[in-house]
């Protein structure tokens, strides 16, 4: 084969790595994680059993869910330096890049980070997933100027979270419908941002490292900053009308609509943003105003008619955190938060089973003899 004929642009396709942790199976419908579908799987358990099965590869019985309950309550506090290094970033400063300069900074506070055992490299993950949720809420509020909050033992992962991120108590619905979106964002193959992971930690580079590139590369709109765009987009529209005709302008004006199309699923919708698009119905009934969920719909059918194209997670999910009173910056941050544990999981593998990613390029570039 030549090399114009291996080259396959965006690598559409093409087969990067193996692993034992997830895979689309567009056949069967199903997203598999660790052997089980991940839409069966939300239907039943909570955001703490996929952490379990990522990271120790089965589901929790319950003394163990406890288990990982408190192992995660011990870690909530970060470093004071961490808070520091907040103080001293721009009020601008996106949450994304808050986050991102947040896990990097992590990485000084290591004492064991030459370590890349998989003891240690569990131990580590275990404190990202405490450590990630405290970053996205305090980064967010020391950036701007409001008080630091602080974890609350007594409530469970997602409702801290969530009481982190809004200030307030979640009720048994909000609670169920947040523990739900982090499920369904927990883990999805081979999205830029793992395949960015596995690049990094590859080089034999530490876990902080991996995940700092990983939010790099989901901040991007074509992947987890798409949430936080949806949400500007309807807001900006305001009512069914306008967010049909803005639909159709953005298309006549060839335009991506973000919160549309999947390079695996391409023509099928996302089954995870079925589950949040439910969700939405839900959170609608309870309040009685639909609009969003009626906005959400008629683009639907625009997308559907003019693109043959379905919604993705994201579209589903940004009217849902809405709908549970999350600022929307903070909407990509939340993704990466569930989608720690995915990447953990993935980094470890790597480490685990490595060879150095190092592809070949096309050159398309001149070719020049110096002058004598
Ligand atoms: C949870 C997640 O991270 S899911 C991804 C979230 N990202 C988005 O929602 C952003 C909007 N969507 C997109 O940009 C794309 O569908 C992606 C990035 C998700 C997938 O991209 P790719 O697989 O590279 O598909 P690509 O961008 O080449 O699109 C193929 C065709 O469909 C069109 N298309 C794809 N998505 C969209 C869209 N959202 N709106 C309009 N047209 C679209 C493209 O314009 C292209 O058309 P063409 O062949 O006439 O040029
Ligand atoms: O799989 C992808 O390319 C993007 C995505 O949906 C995810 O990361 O959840």
């Amino acid at each position: 084969m030549s090399i114009e004929e291996k080259y396959i642009p965006g690598l559409d396709g093409v087969i990067a790595s193996e692993t034992k942790i997830s895979f689309l199976d567009t056949v069967q419908g199903e997203i598999v994680i660790k052997g089980y579908d991940l839409i069966k799987l939300s239907q039943t358990r909570e955001y703490l059993d996929i952490v379990h099965l990522l990271l120790e590869d089965r589901l929790p019985n319950v003394e163990e869910k406890v288990a990982v309950n408190n192992k995660l309550k011990q870690a909530y506090q970060i470093p004071n330096g961490v808070f520091e290094v907040f103080r001293n970033l721009p009020h601008e400063t996106h949450p994304m890049d808050g986050l991102r300069t947040g896990i990097s900074s992590l990485a000084g506070y290591d004492d064991k980070l030459e370590d890349r055992s998989l003891k240690v490299n569990k131990e580590r993950a275990y404190n990202l997933l405490s450590s990630v949720p405290n970053i996205v809420a305090n980064s967010y509020r020391i950036i701007r100027k409001m008080e630091p909050v602080q974890p609350k033992e007594e409530l469970s992962y997602s409702a801290n979270f969530f009481y982190m991120l809004t200030g307030k108590y979640p009720s048994p619905l909000e609670e169920k419908i947040f523990d739900l979106s982090l499920v369904l964002y927990s883990e999805h193959e081979m999205p830029n941002s793992t395949f960015t992971a596995r690049v990094i930690a590859s080089t034999q580079s530490d876990l902080y490292g991996a995940l700092t590139g990983a939010v790099a590369s989901l901040k991007g709109s074509l992947h987890g900053g798409a949430n936080e765009a949806v949400m500007y987009m309807l807001n900006k529209a305001g009512s069914v009308a306008a967010f049909e005709e803005n639909l159709y302008k953005k298309l006549y004006n060839k335009e991506k609509i973000m919160g549309f199309g999947h390079r695996v699923y391409m023509k099928k919708m996302d089954p995870r943003a079925l589950m949040m698009k439910n969700a939405l119905k839900d959170l609608c009934e309870k309040e009685g105003n639909d609009l969003l969920l009626q906005m959400c719909e008629a683009g639907e059918k625009i997308m559907e008619s003019e693109k043959g194209l379905f919604p993705n997670l994201d579209y589903y999910a940004a009217p849902v955190y809405w709908m549970l009173g999350i600022p929307i910056s903070l909407y990509t941050p939340i993704f990466f938060s569930s989608r720690t544990v995915g990447l953990c999981a993935h980094v470890i593998e790597q480490h685990e089973n490595n060879r150095l990613f190092r592809p070949r390029v096309l050159y398309t570039g001149e070719r020049h003899s110096l002058p004598n």
